[in-house]
């Protein structure tokens, strides 16, 4: 990298660094003044703009300093040999390049053997058929296998690859290589398990968000623990990632909310008022408001007081949030999710903006008294309501106002939207309607909506209460402790364990149980909610792999040496992988850098819980046929096999890297 760009890039960051304080200081100042009313204040406006501005100049130099690095560093960067299907289509890439030159963009097709017999290598590469069949078309005739003879006769040597044999009708089977695995696990464990490398990104994660006074519910409970996981393997990938609470703070219930409140606690700015149960207030208000047309009246009145920023209203809507807020926070806690809370009214003045930016560039249309924006040139799907004929705002103009703060102001380059498909077609409007706007550039940006299916209660039904009710999260949490326990207990590890480590293991498999039984499934179907099911032992569940892994630690504590640091172990032993059992897990272990790949390209984290299942299923085989630890007939100790050792540990440090992305937390002892 030129030192001219270094030093740019040291003036930058220290600028960042100011922008970052001038940003809190702004962020600070408008939650206590309350956004809508900055826009007067030039000063705040001034800071905002200026932020922006150096924000938008950091962005630029860090995408120069990527560019720069990757053309330093060649395609065959060391980091990259972790990534063996990446690895692979390169070699098979330049494999076709040269003997088929006609057909080098031929995309490269590789697949991982799943292991039916070790004949058949280790992954394969099946082009061999298609390009016979293309060149047949072009009236050329070469048989498949001998094209697959040609296609490995130019792949170039490959630390990775041990042999490469063409088998059946043309297929290319690659076994990988012993030495190479050894060194790759090694690294593993002297080093830790670091990341593959990618270019970096700006990644907003808006996830969670759940609305005020309401109950917050199985839906939300899914974006929280699908967004969290999402974050942590991006954040694992070394990205820079905002987790943003779009919280549901603004619109017309509030009204409501404040004259109910008005009425019940007239002294509320001096005595904080008892609505602890938001929900009882909340359905009070909702009757009067649905009976009494004076207090309907009044309702609407305080939606216009409230956004014009009246104290007192202001003062009644913070009340009500801050109960809500404190009821969230509780289920954050529990469930260790990290989130930053920037809720719709966070963008009052900006949708007042926003409205006008489209205005300016004529793409609001009168519609029965509102104003509304198609997303598209062909007006087709469904218009954006910008303005309703009451002159409020909607869902649309808070995500319209969202999505270009976001990457206007925030300067993101990818924005994430954790949310149920019910939304799909709002989601899909508002990424149309900001490509037709000019805010997001298709080629700048990549938005995604990160959709997820309904949860669903044993019955098949949509998941509710016996009364037929939300089931509210915090008892929903309260009994996956107390199953989780009853199951410990029912083991007699309560026996066994001291209080302080049968509460640690409680803790981990309810919640974690949770967790896993909402991420191991492809997050677009309707997934079923079931204790009895998440807390089965057999099978791909968060009780499995954690008793596995607990299975692993007890190993090494169990050899009377201390494996606490692999890298001394290392230094007087090498990891042997002649076993074929161990060679499988080895390969298996490997794998990680790849589903991590996989796993982020299209934001599905059930890959991550299959390869998790693979790897204890692997541990589990080769611990049934390898002896780690050898014992005489009086349990005495007589050998410890250092290698196999190693592989368990390199085994437990995978899996630590895995549950730290699914959110499991691993007890040593369970
Ligand atoms: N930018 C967004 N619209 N994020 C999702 C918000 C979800 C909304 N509060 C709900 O509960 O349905």
């Amino acid at each position: 990298m030129s030192t001219g760009l270094i030093t740019e890039l040291n003036k930058l960051n220290s600028l960042e660094r100011v922008a970052k304080e001038l940003h809190t200081k702004v962020q600070y100042s408008t939650r206590k003044e309350l956004s809508p009313y900055v826009e007067g204040d030039d000063t705040v406006v001034k800071l905002l703009n200026e932020n922006a501005k150096l924000k938008h100049r950091l962005a630029i130099i860090n995408q120069a300093i990527a560019d720069e690095k990757k053309n330093m560093s060649p395609e065959t960067d060391s980091d990259n040999t972790l990534l063996i299907m990446d690895h692979l289509e390169k070699i098979f890439s330049a494999a076709i390049a040269e003997a088929y030159p006609l057909y080098s963009k031929t995309p490269v097709i590789i697949a991982a053997v799943n292991n039916v017999s070790a004949k058949f290598g280790d992954y394969q590469c099946n082009n061999a058929m298609g390009l016979a069949k293309k060149m047949k078309e072009a009236g050329i005739s070469i048989s498949p296998r001998d094209i697959a003879t040609e296609i490995k006769r130019c792949c170039p040597a490959s630390p990775l690859i041990d042999k490469i044999e063409v088998a059946g009708a043309g297929f290319v089977n690659v076994f990988l290589s012993k030495q190479h695995a050894v060194s790759a696990l090694t690294t593993m464990l002297r080093d830790g398990i670091s990341p593959p490398n990618v270019p970096k990104k700006r990644i907003l994660v808006d996830f969670s968000s759940p609305n005020i006074a309401k109950q917050m519910h199985v839906g939300h409970l899914r974006s929280t623990i699908i967004g969290e996981s999402i974050c942590r393997l991006l954040e694992f990938l070394q990205h820079d990632v905002l987790r943003i609470n779009h919280l549901g703070d603004w619109g017309t219930q509030f009204g409501m909310l404040i004259a109910h409140l008005e009425d019940r606690f007239p002294n509320f700015i001096n005595e904080s008022p008892p609505i602890g149960d938001l929900q009882a207030f909340y359905k009070e208000s909702k009757k009067r408001f649905d009976d009494d047309e004076h207090f309907k009246k009044r309702a609407y009145q305080h939606v216009v007081t409230l956004q014009a920023g009246d104290p007192k209203s202001i003062k009644a809507w913070q009340l009500i949030c801050d109960v809500s807020r404190q009821e969230f926070q509780k289920i954050y806690n529990r469930l260790d999710v990290t989130i930053e809370e920037r809720g719709e009214s966070f963008y009052q003045s900006r949708m007042l903006s926003v409205v006008e930016f489209l205005r300016s560039k004529n793409l609001l249309e009168h519609d029965d008294g509102r104003e509304i924006m198609w997303p598209n040139v062909n007006k087709t799907g469904i218009p954006l309501t910008i303005v309703k004929s009451d002159g409020g705002f909607t869902y649309d103009t808070s995500d319209m106002a969202a999505i270009r703060h976001r990457i206007e102001e925030e300067c993101v380059n990818w924005i994430i939207y954790v949310v149920d498909s019910g939304q799909s077609t709002h989601f899909n409007s508002i990424f149309e309607a900001a490509q037709r706007c000019g805010i997001a550039n298709p080629n700048e940006h990549r938005i995604d909506h990160v959709q997820f299916g309904v949860v669903l209660g044993e019955d098949g039904k949509k998941f509710k209460t016996r009364s037929g009710d939300t089931v509210k999260l915090s008892d929903l949490l309260d009994e996956g402790m107390k199953c989780s326990l009853k199951q410990l207990q029912d083991r007699g590890r309560d026996q066994i364990l001291t209080p302080q480590e049968l509460s640690d293991a409680q803790e981990s498999v309810a919640y974690g149980c949770i967790k896993y039984a909402d991420l191991c499934h492809n997050r677009i179907s309707d997934y079923v909610f079931s204790f009895e099911k998440m807390l089965d032992d057999r099978g791909n569940t968060a009780v499995y792999l954690l008793y596995t892994y607990s299975r692993i630690c007890s190993i090494a504590r169990s050899s009377g040496e201390d494996f606490s640091n692999p890298a001394k172990i290392l230094d007087a032993f090498n990891i042997v992988l002649d076993h074929e059992k161990e060679w499988k897990l080895a390969k298996t272990l490997l794998k990680f850098f790849d589903i991590i790949i996989k796993c982020s390209s299209g934001l599905y984290l059930h890959f991550l819980c299959e390869f998790c299942y693979e790897v204890c299923t692997a541990f589990t085989e080769f611990y049934d046929s390898c002896y780690c630890i050898e014992k005489d007939k009086t349990g005495k100790i007589v050998k410890v096999n250092h290698s196999r050792i190693l592989l368990c540990e390199a085994t437990a440090a995978v899996l630590r890297q895995c549950f730290k992305i699914l959110g499991l937390k691993p007890v040593a002892k369970i």
